[in-house]
């Protein structure tokens, strides 16, 4: 039997996302399929939470939930003070448009339009004002290194750069939640490690609340908290008993403790001990050739 998902409390920030007992029920022709069972979660402000599992675990069904993209058979999502679960279709369309972001593994550009003006439709469905728009853009795509790509089409972008304009256009209304289902989905894996430090990078700076569905390790290691999804049902992978990611471990902030409860009995008890490694210091470590 399975245990009830652990809502761990969030490290640092205030709460952007508050979901409860979400489940998803489909009924289509073979019958119901529970795509998602009683999921709970807290995300807080610059929390980046990885969801991670396999194929046809829930995890699209996850965010969609969380972003209002559909609507839960049982549960509530609150994004800040608002149950987005409680609202009518048109103040969802609005608080998509104003507090939450997403990006797609697809990367959803309008193929007719240049990077530039793809990172604007947000700001037009917004009715932002010109001047606001060309500054805000600007703004967002020297965000994602792409300052000279402005003008150019989505076909004349590499995948990568693609998905910078994703996330330059997730970027440019100031959400205060980001959502990302598989977003190197479609990468190869040099170009997904440098799209993964870039987006790391920008939800912790910006002190957004993130949730990033992933199948990459990678991405994974890049987290605060990781939850995995089975079969409909989220939980803690720590719960579960696997080893912790070193490097994941690394990032995060560690209680002191003494040296008697983790030196193994052969170290020389003068060795130094290795101080806990920060996010900019492991950002520094993984650019180095
Ligand atoms: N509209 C739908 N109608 C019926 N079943 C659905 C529907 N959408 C999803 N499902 C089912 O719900 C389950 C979870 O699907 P979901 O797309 O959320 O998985 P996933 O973890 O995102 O998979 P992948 O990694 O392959 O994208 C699957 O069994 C899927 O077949």
């Amino acid at each position: 039997m399975r245990t009830t998902p652990r809502d761990a409390a969030p490290a640092t920030g205030h709460p952007v996302l508050r979901a409860a007992g979400l489940s998803r029920v489909f009924t289509g022709r073979a019958g119901e399929v529970t795509a998602l069972s009683e999921a709970s979660l807290t995300v807080a402000a610059g929390e980046l939470v990885v969801v991670r599992g396999p194929s046809g675990a829930g995890k699209t069904t996850l965010l969609n939930l969380l972003g209002g993209l559909d609507r839960p058979t049982a549960g509530t999502v609150h994004v800040g003070e608002r149950e987005l679960t409680a609202l009518r279709e048109d103040k969802v369309l609005e608080l998509r448009r104003t507090e939450l972001s997403y990006i797609f593994q697809s990367f959803g550009l309008v193929p007719v339009l240049s990077a530039a003006e793809n990172v604007e439709v947000p700001l037009r469905l917004l009715r932002t004002d010109p001047a606001e728009r060309e500054r805000r853009v600007a703004h967002a795509l020297g965000l994602v290194g792409l300052e000279g790509h402005a003008r150019q089409r989505p076909y004349e972008l590499s995948g990568g750069q693609q998905q910078r304009v994703g996330i330059a256009r997730a970027l440019v209304t100031e959400p205060s939640l980001l959502l990302a289902d598989e977003p190197t989905g479609q990468l190869d894996s040099a170009t997904a490690a440098r799209i993964m430090d870039l987006l790391g990078e920008l939800i912790h700076q910006r002190g957004l609340a993130a949730v990033v569905s992933t199948h990459d390790p990678l991405m994974v290691a890049r987290a605060d908290r990781v939850l995995e999804i089975h079969d409909g049902h989220l939980s803690e992978p720590a719960a579960r008993g696997h080893a912790p990611d070193p490097l994941q471990a690394a990032a995060r902030p560690v209680a002191p403790v003494t040296t008697e409860d983790t030196a193994p009995a052969s170290a020389p008890a003068e060795e130094p001990q290795p101080e806990p490694l920060t996010r900019a210091e492991l950002r520094r470590r993984r650019q180095r050739p």
